[in-house]
């Protein structure tokens, strides 16, 4: 056990760190709807997407909390037996607060059994945890029905822009000035990403580390992958071809696995670890839509450029990337059509089709039939949902209604 001075040290040090902590830009989440809730909140998300910054912004609303950072070396083998003299603590400094904020608490075995405890005992809990110990199926065990989650991705374009100061009126962008801004940031966010880290210190050894603690540590070692190297090029390829589908086979063939089955785990790791996402195209049985091939995307494009291999004209891919990374930030539920023709995303809403949207770098005469027809075939599954050609720039007057925009914009305004 660790000795009572010395935790007490550790929580009046960590609780003065974390008053000072800044508390960055505010994400789309607003935190105003978890404070009240009466569930334990988790916080997850790829690392490094800003999830001990989040608690901090949560942390603010109130006027009194309790806070405990378990990442730190001090604490290195502590037990369940010092979270409970670390309560003992809290009441003695600060007597009477019911708020936590608890960050990577998987770092204390059990901690679980403690959080249920404190949770059933009236405590409002936030907390945050490496995802590979904090997965759904894990946590649900321990905490059932007790908790909500929250998902942060890295920042999306809007806090882009207000990383870069860049505001625009509520109505939407309408000057050409202000269009030319944001289509040059845009490009800019294409190949940044939304790391908060990497945009504050362009270099791309922090995400190509990133990308290996994730491997390594997050996965390799928690699961005991001994094929090291084969499962290295499943995510770099995966990450090179994001965007493009692919079957189990085809995916075991080229990294020359024998079995698609491990091949299956695999991925299914690199989802949990939210390194990667896969999408099913849409099929009204359910065995027939597991059966068909997936298409992958990734969690960041400038990860993508710091650890896939490039090509000339992968900016398309790119662009689709960022839609995709867009409608998982907005919650929606994701399919994609392939029918007589093809259409990128279906997005559904509460069992509601809201949008169907078709990704096009640039509408030209050669592709556009291509492109319209998707989005019509898709409009026409679904009735009543919004019709969209997202592009680079390109912005025409809506035609069979549907509206032809640039992607920022969508981002910005929709
Ligand atoms: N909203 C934000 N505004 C500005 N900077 C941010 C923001 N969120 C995160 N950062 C910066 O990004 C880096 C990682 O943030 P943070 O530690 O909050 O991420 P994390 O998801 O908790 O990381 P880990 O997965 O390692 O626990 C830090 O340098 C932090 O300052």
């Amino acid at each position: 056990m660790i000795a009572y001075h010395i935790l007490k040290e550790i929580i009046g040090d960590q609780h003065l760190r974390f008053h000072n902590q800044e508390p960055g830009i505010p994400r789309r989440i607003d935190p105003e709807q978890y404070r009240s809730r009466n569930r334990i909140v988790v916080i997850s998300g790829v690392r490094r997407s800003g999830k001990s910054t989040f608690l901090k912004q949560l942390a603010l609303g109130f006027p009194s909390f309790l806070y405990l950072n378990a990442d730190d070396d001090r604490l290195i083998g502590a037990t369940t037996d010092d979270l409970g003299s670390l309560l003992l603590i809290w009441e003695e400094l600060f007597p009477g607060v019911r708020t936590v904020f608890l960050d990577e608490i998987q770092n204390i075995p059990g901690w679980e059994r403690v959080v249920r405890r404190m949770h059933d005992e009236g405590y409002k809990i936030f907390l945050t945890g490496s995802n590979a110990q904090m997965l759904s199926k894990e946590l649900g065990t321990h905490l059932t029905g007790r908790y909500v989650r929250v998902e942060l991705y890295p920042f999306g374009f809007d806090e882009y822009c207000a990383f870069h100061q860049f505001s625009w009126e509520k109505k939407g962008i309408h000057t050409t000035n202000e269009s030319a801004a944001a289509l040059r940031l845009f490009s800019q966010f294409i190949e940044e990403g939304g790391f908060p880290e990497f945009l504050k210190d362009p270099d791309p050894e922090i995400l190509r580390r990133t990308f290996d603690d994730i491997l390594f540590r997050d996965i390799i070692a928690r699961y005991a992958i001994r094929e090291v190297k084969a499962f290295r090029l499943l995510c770099r390829y995966l990450f090179t071809n994001m965007t493009r589908e692919a079957s189990f086979t085809s995916l075991a063939s080229t990294v020359q696995m024998k079995s698609p089955v491990s091949l299956k785990n695999w991925i299914g790791y690199l989802e949990d670890s939210y390194l990667i996402g896969s999408l099913s195209p849409f099929e009204y049985s359910m065995k027939k839509q597991l059966s068909r091939n997936q298409k992958y995307y990734g969690i960041d494009t400038a990860l993508r450029n710091a650890v896939a291999f490039r090509f000339s004209d992968d900016y398309g891919l790119l662009l689709e990337n960022i839609v995709w990374l867009e409608l998982c930030r907005r919650g929606y539920e994701l399919y994609w059509l392939k029918g007589q023709s093809e259409c990128d995303f279906i997005a559904i809403e509460q069992g509601k089709s809201r949008m169907v949207i078709q990704v096009c770098w640039h509408l030209s005469d050669e592709n556009r039939k291509r492109e319209y027809d998707g989005v019509i075939e898709a409009c026409t599954m679904f009735p009543g949902s919004g019709g969209y050609i997202l592009t680079l720039q390109q912005e025409e007057k809506p035609a069979q209604n549907i509206r032809v925009m640039p992607v920022w914009k969508w981002i910005l305004e929709e």
